[in-house]
């Protein structure tokens, strides 16, 4: 008997590696996890204690059994990255949605949502009405108004038929409603409500719509309860998925599918072993059926189902999380074995952290000779991720996607995760889930390709995706089959939506199409307020504020600088500063221009961005406009520090800002002795002008900042040049200036503090 890992030994004993790890723990033995390598006593042991015929356990071992498998639930769990800290924080939101779901909700059926009502209290009503009416009362003004009575007193003779027809107990209203409602519901003449509306001083006709003083006003004559009815916003998505989760019932549960993200850095291999998945992995019965791309497939491994998002890189991955989709269960980060740690593979470490989804790393290409994997897991561990054959707890598996080598134990290990991170869902009610592409098709219109992650989506739903609504018309699998339902964690296709959605959208199915239409144009018309009116992102100026009001328990921060060192020391600096126990977190850090998955991965973790010596790609800068994500440039790390500390403080001085007024790019350079060097240059965006301030920035990196020399049109001075012109530029006390160096001009302009 040689040694083996503990993960394999429970397979021999068609046991899961936890369930093994509990044995073992009962039994003395303490593994670190699945990984762990177990000796041949251990395995005796073992054997014993698994094959032996079981007596039955006093409750004692029982509660020890229990604990033990919490335990080794949770030493398994830390595997998933998702470690200590961040997963009690992430099941406490779990619970605390579940609490909200549960007020909100407690009727098992998840959508539409029944009206919550809520008692009004009638006699502060009576009062305020009263007051509001009773000065113009003619009549009975101090007759008992606090609703004992159950009969109008004041009845005319052609109503005597009506007389005998009780009134209702309670008045279940929605402001707006008029008196032909309430009559209907009081089974009383409309004419008889405005009669006694006038005596009240109230003059209103049956079709107009009444206040809420005048409803009850009305049920305090009438003795009747009044019950406003809440309505209830049907285009809450997210509340629905709050609900689906609150309402969940054990039994209703199925094990689902997990669904993976693969990241790492270009040409590590990432398509390649995608294409290996799904090539040679498809379910039994569909090979060679895959002939559709529709953004994500599914592969069997051990019987087992796996759901791949086949888009390559994390931009997919952190566009839809920082549109508040939450669709990855596990991250498969490649590294290729020759290459080693790029910064991609950081930033993805860092996307997949922020998630806290779980991590397994393949190193990728050792079939090549110059494989290093040691190497690799070595840089790794610079990072947090260190092997289990290193004493850590994350799972690292060698592969060749090319060569097809360990895909399998790959997969393994996938599923390994994803029975311990327990994943269910509900298949026995009605879809809920995410968009993963969409599209206009000139043929087919709107089609998106969903990812069912609750219940089941039937063609014929009615179903709101996004901002956008429709019915299933037709649904396509991964392999491009026609079918009519889909279970969670499958991804489909689905035509028969009135306009595409985008991606990281959430979609509902209701009950019925009215429902969905309502939801659907009441969610176009809101994201198109949103737009105008957009959503409070963390800047510095309201730091202060949101530290104040105790929203924030941590100011998230993205560093991005010229030099790894200057980089670590920013950091570290930053993460000292505490104001009134707020502590700054550091989301990301990297050398390199501030680029566009920088702003998404800031807006997803709602964090400021600080540049130290670099600065936005142009279209980083456009998006950081568009998403409303703060970035702060700094030459100088402690007026970084000193900055990020003010603001925290509220003592920052907003009074001026920097904005930004051009793009000035340099094509030529002529050097006059005595002069200095003159730039013939070219503005690419915006304008400059002569009493510009500008940064020379080169290979999106600070070289100088500065002013102006001179701008000059031609031979003559200019005040300010526009986009599209050529202009000669001279840098006050600067004349290194190369071909290709970017000039930034801004201005400093004063705004008004809020
Ligand atoms: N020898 C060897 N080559 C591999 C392996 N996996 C991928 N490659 C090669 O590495 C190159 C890059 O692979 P891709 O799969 O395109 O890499 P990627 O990470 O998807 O790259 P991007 O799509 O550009 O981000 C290709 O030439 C592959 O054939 C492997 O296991 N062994």
């Amino acid at each position: 008997m040689s040694a083996i890992r503990v993960y394999e030994f429970a397979k021999k004993f068609d046991l899961s590696s936890k369930e093994l790890l509990e044995v073992a723990k009962t039994n003395g033995i303490n593994f670190n996890s699945h990984m762990s390598s177990m000796d041949e006593q251990q395995q005796k042991q073992l054997t014993n204690a698994i094959t032996k015929p079981k007596t039955p356990a006093k409750a004692e071992t029982n509660n020890q059994a229990n604990h033990n498998r919490k335990n080794a639930q949770q030493n398994v769990k830390s595997n998933s990255e998702a470690k200590g800290t961040s997963m009690t924080e992430k099941t406490n939101n779990k619970q605390q949605h579940t609490a909200k779901g549960q007020t909100g909700n407690t009727n098992q059926k998840p959508a539409p949502k029944q009206p919550v009502k809520q008692q009004t209290k009638a006699s502060i009503a009576a009062e305020k009405a009263a007051k509001e009416f009773g000065s113009r009362r003619s009549r009975g003004g101090r007759r008992n108004r606090r609703g004992k009575y159950n009969q109008p007193k004041t009845e005319s003779k052609g109503l005597t038929a009506r007389k005998h027809k009780d009134l209702p107990e309670k008045l279940v209203y929605s402001e707006g409603i008029n008196i032909q409602e309430i009559a209907k519901q009081f089974h009383r003449d409309a004419s008889e409500i405005i009669k006694k509306l006038l005596m009240l001083g109230v003059m209103a006709n049956q079709n107009q719509a009444l206040s809420k003083e005048v409803i009850e006003l009305i049920c305090v004559e009438y003795g009747v309860e009044p019950e406003e009815k809440h309505v209830i916003d049907v285009s809450d998505l997210n509340q629905y998925f709050e609900d689906a989760r609150a309402n969940r019932l054990e039994e209703n549960l199925a094990t689902r599918p997990p669904v993976v993200t693969i990241m790492g850095h270009v040409d590590h291999g990432k398509t390649t072993l995608l294409d290996q998945l799904r090539n040679t992995r498809v379910t039994e019965g569909e090979a060679g059926g895959i002939t559709q791309h529709i953004g994500a497939y599914q592969v069997e491994a051990n019987g087992k189902v796996i759901t791949f998002l086949d888009t390559p890189g994390h931009a997919a991955f952190t566009t839809m999380r920082a549109r508040g989709a939450d669709v990855t269960d596990i991250t498969i980060i490649v590294v290729a074995a020759d290459d080693g740690v790029m910064p991609q593979i950081v930033e993805a470490i860092n996307h997949a952290k922020a998630a806290e989804v779980p991590i397994i790393v393949a190193i990728n290409k050792i079939d090549k000779p110059t494989a290093n994997p040691d190497r690799v897991k070595q840089e790794l561990t610079e990072h947090g991720i260190i092997p289990e054959d290193w004493g850590g707890e994350h799972i690292f598996v060698e592969i060749s996607a090319k060569m097809n080598l360990n895909i399998d134990e790959l997969l393994e290990m996938v599923l390994l995760v994803s029975e311990v991170e327990e994943l269910k869902a509900e298949p026995n009610r009605m879809a809920l889930g995410t968009v993963i592409e969409a599209r206009l098709d000139t043929a087919q219109g709107a089609t998106a390709t969903l990812l069912v992650q609750d219940g089941t989506l039937n063609v014929g739903d009615p179903i709101v995706v996004g901002n956008t609504y429709g019915k299933v018309r037709t649904m396509v699998n991964d392999k491009g089959r026609r079918i009519k339902t889909a279970g969670p964690s499958a991804p489909v296709e689905i035509t028969g939506l009135n306009d595409a959605p985008q991606a990281g959208d959430l979609f509902v199915v209701f009950e019925d199409e009215k429902t969905a239409r309502q939801a659907g144009e009441e969610r176009a018309s809101k994201a198109l307020e949103l737009q105008r009116d957009s959503k409070k992102k963390v800047t510095l100026e309201n730091l202060f504020d949101s530290i104040k009001d105790g929203e924030m328990k941590a100011v998230n921060v993205i560093i991005k600088g010229d030099v790894q060192g200057s980089v670590e020391a920013l950091s570290a600096s930053i993460q000292k500063i505490e104001v009134e126990g707020v502590r700054v977190n550091i989301v990301h850090q990297a050398v390199g221009a501030i680029n566009e998955s920088d702003i998404t991965l800031a807006s997803a973790s709602g964090a400021i961005v600080i540049g130290f010596n670099v600065r936005p790609t142009p279209q980083a800068r456009s998006q950081a406009q568009e998403e409303e994500i703060e970035i702060r440039s700094h030459r100088i790390i402690y007026d970084a520090i000193e900055e990020i500390e003010t603001a925290m403080k509220g003592m920052l001085d907003p009074e001026y800002v920097e904005e930004i007024t051009g793009q000035v790019v340099v094509r030529e350079t002529y050097t006059v002795s005595k002069v200095g060097t003159i730039a013939g240059a070219y503005v690419l965006d915006g304008f400059i002008q002569n009493s510009s301030k500008i940064r020379l920035i080169r290979d999106n990196i600070v070289i100088f900042e500065g002013e102006l020399a001179s701008l000059k049109r031609f031979k003559d001075d200019a005040k300010e040049v526009a986009k599209g012109f050529e202009c000669g530029i001279m840098i006050e006390n600067y004349n290194d200036i190369k071909i290709d160096d970017i000039i930034e001009p801004y201005r400093m302009v004063e705004v008004k503090r809020k």
